[in-house]
């Protein structure tokens, strides 16, 4: 059996590295923001949706793939929107290709910049593994200051671009009963339908999500598991927003469909030397 080690790659100008399991599972993560911008199941197709107008540029966030939010989601705070974890460049840790899969770690400590924008330290580490028809991402967070610092807290995404062929051919199950918050309308519900389909602007935060999700397209399923992201955001920009958009094609909005681990509705709190982590889970059906 040939192991495949993990390598470093350019995709648009930035560094990535590609892993790559044993099983031929695939995954390409940017350095800038530890963006997963590919994923391909053993056997499978690409499952993550990579906008072909996103800019790539250091400081500016990709559309496409897995962005990590931190420490802000949307704009719930004074930070830019979505924080400041998606744009800057992380540092690579360690790669690892074992028997059933090839992981990659990242790392994002405060420094200057980040200090002037949010006064913490903190360190931040994500931790990709693919293999099988499985991906896992996993954002770890610590509060690093000193034990007489002050606690803080924050919210955080993993902002999924789930790749459809046809996203009014989708449907999302899994969130019947669980209270959103609607952004489109600028109301609060409760899902009732036992599938939610996408024909329109969709931008909802469900809160309190406790089954796993399944996304199911005519010819195939995912699904979508979290852990101790409480919260999960469904977002499709449809036309008219997408028009807006600059780094989306305009009929992008038909090949993707967002579906976020999201911790929003209660911030996460750390001490000095507390940590919180979250993890997202795709598996390809
Ligand atoms: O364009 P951005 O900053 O990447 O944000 C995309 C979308 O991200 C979603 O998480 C938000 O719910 C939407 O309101 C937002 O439009």
């Amino acid at each position: 059996m040939s192991t495949h080690q993990p390598r470093l790659i350019d995709v648009h100008g930035q560094p990535a590295v590609h892993l790559r399991a044993p099983d031929g599972a695939q995954a390409i993560v940017l350095l800038h923001g530890a963006q997963v911008v590919s994923w391909v199941p053993a056997g499978g197709e690409e499952r993550l949706y990579l906008s072909e107008a996103s800019g790539f540029a250091d400081g500016q966030a990709v559309r496409g793939g897995v962005p990590v939010i931190f420490p802000q989601f949307e704009q719930r705070g004074p930070l830019p929107r979505h924080g400041f974890a998606r744009t800057r460049r992380w540092e690579l840790q360690r790669t690892d290709t074992g028997r059933d899969d090839a992981i990659a770690v990242l790392r994002l400590c405060d420094d200057e910049r980040t200090r002037e924008q949010w006064p913490h330290a903190f360190g931040a580490e994500l931790t990709v593994a693919v293999g099988g028809t499985r991906l896992d991402v996993e954002l770890e967070v610590e509060h690093r200051g000193e034990a007489d610092a002050p606690a803080f807290s924050f919210t955080a995404a993993l902002h999924t671009y789930l790749r459809v062929r046809e996203v009014e051919e989708t449907r999302l199950e899994g969130l019947r009963g669980l209270r959103y918050h609607d952004n489109v309308r600028g109301s609060e519900s409760v899902q009732d339908l036992y599938a939610l389909s996408i024909d329109d602007e969709v931008d909802r935060i469900y809160f309190d999500a406790t089954r796993p999700l399944q996304l199911q397209e005519p010819h195939r399923t995912l699904t979508i598991e979290s852990q101790q992201f409480p919260d999960v955001v469904v977002w499709n920009p449809w036309q008219d927003k997408t028009a807006r958009l600059a780094d989306l094609p305009p009929l992008g909005f038909r090949r993707m469909l967002c579906v976020e681990a999201a911790a929003i509705g209660r911030p996460i709190v750390l001490a000095p030397g507390e940590q919180w982590w979250g993890r997202q889970t795709l598996v390809a059906g």
